[in-house]
C-alpha cells in the first residue's frame, strides 16, 4: 500500500515546555494518525536556539518511524513555509499572580509579525491552532492581520478546559472519562469561561443520562465545579511554580485530531472559533463554542436551549473577549 504524503506541522515556541511535550506526541501519530507521516517544523527565537537544537537531536535519537524530517529553526519565514498545520505555542507564559491581560501586549504584537509570515508562506488552507495566551485575542489579532487565510481555518485552544470539564465530572461520578461527553466550554480561556454541563451526558449500563441528574447537585454544578475549571491553570501554576504543559499539549492534539479527522457521531467538542452571531455572542470574537467537525471543517451546533443562568455567563465572557480585543488594539497602536 502506498503510503500518505508527509503533512507538515510548525510548532513555534518548540523549546518551550508544552513544545517539548508537543513534538514527541506529533511525531508519534498522537495527532494526525498512527498512519500518517509528518514533517516537523519547530520554531523559536534565537535564545532558544541551542535549547531547540537538543530537542531535535532527541526528536533524532527517538527513531519515530512516521517523523519524516525536522525544521528546527529561528526563522519565521523557514519555519512557515509549506506547512498544513500551525501549532501558535510560542509567546510568554503567565507566572504566579499574574492575570493574563500581564501578559497581552507581549503577545499580541508576535502574533500581529507571525500572521504575516503564515498568509504569505504557508500552504493553502494551513489549520492554525493558537495555544499561547491570551489566546482568543492572539488568534484574534493573526485573523486579522492575516485577512487571505479563511477565518474558518483560524481557532484557539479551549479544548484543555473542555477536557478538565470532563475529568472533573469523571471524579465526581467515579465514571470513566471516557464515558462522559458533550459538556461545553463557552468564550475565553480565561477564568470568565463558562463550563456548562446542561447538554452533557454519561453512558451507563442503563443507556445515556443527563450528567445533571447523575450528579444531583446543582449547587456543587453551578459553583465549584465552575470555578475548579476555571482557575484549572493557576492551580497547576501554584503546584507546579509553571503553566500546564502535558496536559497543553495532548489537548492541542485532540482538537487538531478532531478537526482534520472529524468529531464522532452524536459528540460535539469545544473550539475557539471566529463568532458568526451565533447564540447571540458578537461577531467578530474568537469565541468558544461547541462544535462538531466533518471533512476538516467544523460546524458550530446549534439549537441548544440556553436558560437565564447560562445567558449571563455567555454574555460576561463575550463582554471579556471585546474588552481584551480593544486591549489588544491599543497595545499594537
Ligand atoms: N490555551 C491553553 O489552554 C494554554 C495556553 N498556555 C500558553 O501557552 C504558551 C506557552 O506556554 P509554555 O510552553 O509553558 O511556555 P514556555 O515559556 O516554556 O515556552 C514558550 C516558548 O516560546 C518561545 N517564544 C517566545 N517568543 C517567540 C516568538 N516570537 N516566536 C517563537 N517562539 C517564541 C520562547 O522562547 C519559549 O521557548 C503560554 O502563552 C501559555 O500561557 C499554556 C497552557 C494552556
Ligand atoms: O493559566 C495559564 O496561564 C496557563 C493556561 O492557559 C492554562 O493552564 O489554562
Amino acid at each position: 500500500m502506498a503510503s500518505k504524503e508527509p503533512i507538515r506541522v510548525l510548532v513555534t515556541g518548540a523549546a518551550g515546555q508544552i513544545g517539548y511535550a508537543l513534538v514527541p506526541m506529533i511525531a508519534r501519530g498522537v495527532m494526525l494518525g498512527a498512519d500518517q507521516p509528518v514533517i516537523l517544523h519547530m520554531l523559536d527565537i534565537p535564545p532558544a536556539a541551542e535549547a531547540l537544537n537538543g530537542v531535535k537531536m532527541e526528536l533524532v535519537d527517538a527513531a519515530f518511524p512516521l517523523l519524516k524530517g525536522v525544521v528546527a529553526t529561528t526563522d519565521v519565514v523557514e519555519g512557515c513555509t509549506g506547512v498544513n498545520v500551525a501549532v501558535m505555542v510560542g509567546g510568554f507564559p503567565r507566572k504566579e499572580g499574574m492575570e493574563r491581560k500581564d501578559v497581552m501586549s507581549k503577545n499580541v504584537s508576535i502574533y500581529k509579525a507571525q500572521a504575516s509570515a503564515l498568509e504569505k508562506h504557508a500552504a493553502a488552507n494551513c489549520k492554525v491552532l493558537v495555544v499561547a495566551n491570551p489566546a482568543n485575542t492572539n488568534a484574534l489579532i493573526l485573523k486579522e492581520f492575516a485577512p487571505s487565510i479563511p477565518e474558518k481555518n483560524i481557532s484557539c485552544l479551549t479544548r484543555l478546559d473542555h477536557n478538565r470539564a470532563l475529568g472533573q465530572i469523571s471524579e465526581r461520578l467515579n465514571v470513566q472519562v471516557s464515558d462522559v461527553k458533550n459538556v461545553i466550554i463557552w468564550g475565553n480561556h480565561s477564568s470568565t469561561q463558562y463550563p456548562d454541563v446542561n447538554h452533557a451526558t454519561v453512558k451507563t449500563p442503563a443507556g445515556e443520562k443527563p450528567v445533571r441528574e447523575l450528579v444531583a447537585d446543582d449547587a456543587w454544578l453551578n459553583g465549584e465545579f465552575i470555578s475548579t475549571v476555571q482557575q484549572r491553570g493557576a492551580a497547576i501554576i501554584k503546584a507546579r511554580k509553571l503553566s500546564s504543559a502535558l496536559s497543553a499539549a495532548s489537548s492541542a492534539c485532540d482538537h487538531i485530531r478532531d478537526w482534520v479527522l472529524g468529531t464522532p457521531e452524536g459528540t460535539f467538542v469545544s473550539m475557539g472559533v471566529y463568532s458568526d452571531g451565533s447564540y447571540n455572542v458578537p461577531a467578530g470574537l474568537i469565541y468558544s463554542f461547541p462544535v462538531t467537525c466533518k471533512n476538516g471543517e467544523w460546524t458550530i451546533v446549534q439549537g441548544l436551549a440556553i436558560d437565564e443562568y447560562s445567558r449571563k455567563k455567555l454574555d460576561l465572557t463575550a463582554d471579556e473577549l471585546s474588552e481584551e480585543k480593544a486591549l489588544a488594539y491599543s497595545c499594537l497602536s
